[in-house]
This record gives C-alpha cells, sequence and structure tokens, in this order.
C-alpha cells in the first residue's frame, strides 16, 4: 500500500534520515517509535505525501510519486486518513462540522452522509458533544474526534500521530480499542508513540510491528519491548 524505498530526507540541511526502507501491508499494523526530533512526524508525512523524499522512491497504493502530479498525490491522499499530533481543527466549526470536513472539502458531502457521521460519532463516544467548539472539548474528546475525521472517508490506511499524548491511561486503551477494531475491519494502521507501556499491552491484542526511528535510520525495536 506504502511502500518507502532507500529513502532520505533533508528539510534543507543535513538529511534527518537516510537508507529508509518500510512497506505498510495491507492489513499491518506498526508502531513507530523512537526519540523527540527523530523524524516521527516527517515519515508520517512522508506516508500521506505531504512530503516528497529527498532521495529514494516513495510509492503509494502501487505507483511511485516521482510519476504523479500533484492531483494524483491529492487523490491518493484520500485513501489515508491522518490524526494529526495537534488535531488541527477549525476552531469556530463545531465538531461534527470539523468530522465532515474531509467530505465537504472534497465536494463529496451530502444530506445523505449525515447518518453515517452520525454513527461515527456514535462509535467515538462524541454523540453529546456533536455541537460542541473544539475549546470546549477534553484532551481525550479531542483525540477521539479527530479519529472520526481521519475514518470520514473510509480510508484504507490510518496513520495517527501520537494519538493518545494528552489523555489519562484509560483513555489511550479507549483509542487504542478503536484503532484495533479498524484493524479487525481490515485498515492498515501506524502510529507514532512515545508511549513504550501502550505499545506493550497493545501487543498482547494485535500483531504489531514495533519500528524505532534513531540517529537518522529505522529499526526494529528490541529488549526494551
Ligand atoms: N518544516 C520544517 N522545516 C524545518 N525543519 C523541520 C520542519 N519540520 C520538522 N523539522 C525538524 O525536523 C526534525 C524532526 O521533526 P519531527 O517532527 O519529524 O520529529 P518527531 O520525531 O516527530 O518529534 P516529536 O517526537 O517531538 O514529535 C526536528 O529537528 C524538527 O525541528
Amino acid at each position: 500500500m506504502i511502500e518507502l524505498d532507500n529513502v532520505a530526507y533533508s528539510y534543507g540541511g543535513e538529511a534527518l534520515f537516510r537508507g529508509l526502507s518500510l512497506t505498510l501491508a495491507p492489513g499491518s499494523f506498526h508502531f513507530l517509535t523512537g526519540p523527540s526530533g527523530a523524524g516521527k512526524t516527517t515519515l508520517l508525512k512522508l506516508c500521506y505525501g505531504a512530503l516528497r523524499p529527498t532521495e529514494g522512491d516513495l510509492s503509494l497504493f502501487g505507483r511511485s510519486v516521482t510519476e504523479m502530479d500533484r492531483d494524483a498525490v491529492a487523490m491518493n491522499r484520500r485513501r489515508v486518513g491522518v490524526v494529526h499530533q495537534d488535531c488541527q481543527f477549525l476552531d469556530h466549526l463545531p465538531v461534527i462540522e470539523n468530522v465532515a470536513l474531509p467530505l465537504v472539502v472534497s465536494g463529496q458531502y451530502s444530506p445523505e452522509h449525515d447518518e453515517n457521521l452520525s454513527e461515527l460519532l456514535t462509535w467515538v463516544g462524541l454523540t453529546d458533544r456533536a455541537g460542541a467548539l473544539p475549546a470546549e472539548l477534553s484532551g481525550g474528546e479531542r483525540q477521539r474526534a479527530a479519529l472520526a475525521r481521519a475514518v470520514i472517508m473510509s480510508p484504507e490506511v490510518i496513520l495517527a500521530d501520537e494519538p493518545t499524548g494528552n489523555v489519562d491511561w484509560e483513555m489511550s486503551q479507549r483509542l487504542m480499542r478503536l484503532l484495533i477494531e479498524l484493524n479487525r475491519m481490515g485498515k492498515t494502521i501506524l502510529i507514532a508513540t512515545h508511549d513504550l507501556m501502550l505499545i506493550r499491552t497493545t501487543k498482547a491484542h494485535v500483531q504489531a510491528r514495533v519500528l524505532r526511528l534513531a540517529g537518522g535510520g529505522l529499526y526494529a525495536a528490541g529488549s526494551e519491548l
């Protein structure tokens, strides 16, 4: 689905990482860990086509991004749902409209989607917060709204950047149960997280590959797990 082959990325100076290869096969579950600043968010941005490799090849759904124009990348982008580290809501819109935003922006929204939207809010436990503004939500509610927005377009791949960063342990577990459920429905999942305890507990329920990005390279995580 998403394949990085010998990829390097640089924001202008020295490469942040190089020689990086990664395959996200359909239905796979990956964790991405590593120190702050190692490039996890950057790697996620490559995986959804927001950045192009400085070196090496990146293929999205079987096509190399080097052969794709911006429109083709944008089309592929719809097959990937992203939970951003800072959620990235539009502050003046209520939760339900933020969740519906990908449908609206892509010109696909119609009133027929309302039932799906309300089912999605029930699934993440936010039915009674549908009319609230993002600023009125707790950290856990924000993360669940961000997850609902990430799946509204029925993506095949879900990339989540520190989805449990600002929530307590119970809420982290609840969010992970939702992500595991999505994986059981066949979605490919990649989660960037610092939380090794969360990785350990999740691995008891799902077959997950754990990768560590550090010192400019990507490795299979070792004994710390
Ligand atoms: N747009 C940008 N322009 C220049 N440098 C950037 C940009 N975005 C990120 N960086 C730098 O690239 C490095 C990696 O950032 P990135 O956010 O990918 O790391 P991370 O592993 O996700 O960090 P964290 O765990 O703290 O979220 C950092 O040094 C950061 O300052």
